[in-house]
């Protein structure tokens, strides 16, 4: 990693990260649901009549709503008594996605949990009375998909010192603000919480660090590491780019949002992606991800040897939309068969990009992923070192031969192979030639 020290002398900061082990059933699982869920919901992106544009889960920052109205009117009314967490783990089990990341708390600073270090939190300040992360907790355990938190450790809208550019100064004057007083009394201990009444957690997901001292970050790492060995943390402890001591804090680089690195050799990073314009949910919001963009977005993302992390925003009944259900349903029996592309896959042996698709790797096999079917029915790639010793399309009913053409390109020991394809896409999602 390059960085230009004053003196522009390059200082180079090699990361040892010595995380292999803990990293090994994240680079299989590869897809995982991301999960934004609050009392943001109940206002659904409208506000006294208006529909407040961006992200919903902003809503009260950026129309600098009042705690007081914020707990009344909101947290007040949040009585989300359709969410089933069962059915809602099976949702993620069942569209091939291996964890699920949920916000325990977000910048609004409302625990969606049972805290005791605040009574801003889903038993005490709304009509649920429950906890839905201790059930989600238990149904995680019951069908074997791995649990993440996601959790503002340094935004917070209803603590007045959590000082920072992002700071809620319609309330509090942040002249009296204190970052430590925040820092020990509601971050630190709600992250502990979190990490020790909820059985395995395998995943910490903090977000936006607005210039945290490294610090904090080490503190609240080394607090992680001690009530979860296993765990894994996101780079976004620290500000995007954050270059300095304490790199190790982290384990893989979350990249901004919805963006897809361009580079084809990054390793240890994910996407994440939302399924509409908003990570909390929107009332307005209609334009849904469809099954066929959610396939090629995910094997775009491993092809690049990165994980996707893919959003929902249940609504303020607990639920997500039946029609992002049905997408994501069609997502999972597409992995049922050619999830072999995906799971533990390695990014792309190639330096460049192909206007058909994207390419996979497994050890001796590569997938050639096709989203745009060639117009001549055929696909050329050079560059191959390896000899080929056979191809086939990967369809419902198992392997179908395809016919090829190799030949060595003089003086070179490189392969050209020309494939010829099936006459139409076995999949329209996505046509896997292995
Ligand atoms: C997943 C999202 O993360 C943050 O938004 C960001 C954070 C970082 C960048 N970034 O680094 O480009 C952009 C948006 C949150 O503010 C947002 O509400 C949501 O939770």
């Amino acid at each position: 990693v390059q960085t230009e020290a004053a003196g522009n002398a390059a200082t180079v900061h090699h990361v040892e990260r010595d995380n292999d082990e803990r990293l090994a059933w994240w680079r299989e699982a590869k897809f995982g649901l991301f999960v934004h869920w609050g009392v943001y919901v109940v206002l659904a992106g409208e506000y006294q009549g208006e529909t407040v544009p961006g992200i919903g889960e902003w809503i009260q920052y950026k129309k600098q709503i009042p705690k007081q109205e914020y707990l009344k009117d909101y947290a007040g009314k949040f009585n989300p008594t359709e969410f089933n967490a069962n059915a809602f783990v099976r949702m993620a089990r069942d569209a091939g996605m291996k964890f699920i990341v949920i916000t325990a708390k977000h910048h609004d600073g409302f625990a969606m949990y049972d805290s005791a270090v605040s009574a801003y939190n889903m038993v005490d300040a709304t009509p649920y009375g429950k906890d839905p992360l201790k059930a989600l907790a238990k149904a995680c355990k019951k069908y074997d998909i791995r649990l993440g938190f996601y959790y503002s450790h340094r935004i917070d809208w209803e603590h007045p010192d959590a000082i920072c550019d992002r700071y809620n100064d319609w309330d509090y004057n942040p002249t009296n603000a204190v970052f430590d007083r925040y820092w020990k009394e509601k971050s630190m201990p709600q992250v502990k919480e979190l990490l020790s009444q909820y059985g395995d957690v395998s995943l910490l997901w903090v977000d936006m660090a607005r210039g945290l001292d490294i610090k904090y970050a080490r503190e609240m790492a080394e607090m992680a590491r001690s009530l979860q060995p296993d765990i894994l943390i996101n780079s976004r402890i620290m500000d995007e780019g954050y270059e300095g001591p304490g790199m190790e804090l982290w384990d893989y680089e979350t990249s901004s949002d919805n963006y897809i690195h361009p580079q084809l050799d990054m390793k240890d990073w994910e996407a994440i992606v939302t399924t509409t314009d908003s990570w909390g949910h929107k009332k307005v919001d209609t334009n849904f991800r469809s099954a066929k963009q959610i396939v090629q977005v995910l094997v775009s993302v491993v092809s690049k040897g990165g994980n996707l992390l893919l959003n929902v925003g249940p609504d303020a009944t607990g639920v997500v939309d039946p029609a992002i259900q049905q997408h994501l349903k069609n997502v999972g029996v597409w992995l049922d068969h050619y999830g072999e592309t995906v799971y533990s896959a390695k990014g792309t042996p190639f330096s460049r990009t192909h206007d058909w698709g994207v390419i996979t790797r497994k050890p001796g096999i590569l997938y050639l992923n096709v989203f745009e079917w060639p117009a001549g029915g055929f696909i050329d790639l050079s560059g191959l070192q390896n000899k080929v010793k056979s191809v086939y399309a990967l369809t419902e009913e198992g392997k179908l031969p395809l016919s090829y053409k190799q030949k060595v390109i003089k003086n070179t020991s490189v392969h050209h192979l020309n494939v010829m394809l099936p006459d139409r896409p076995v999949s329209v999602l996505n046509t896997v030639i292995a």
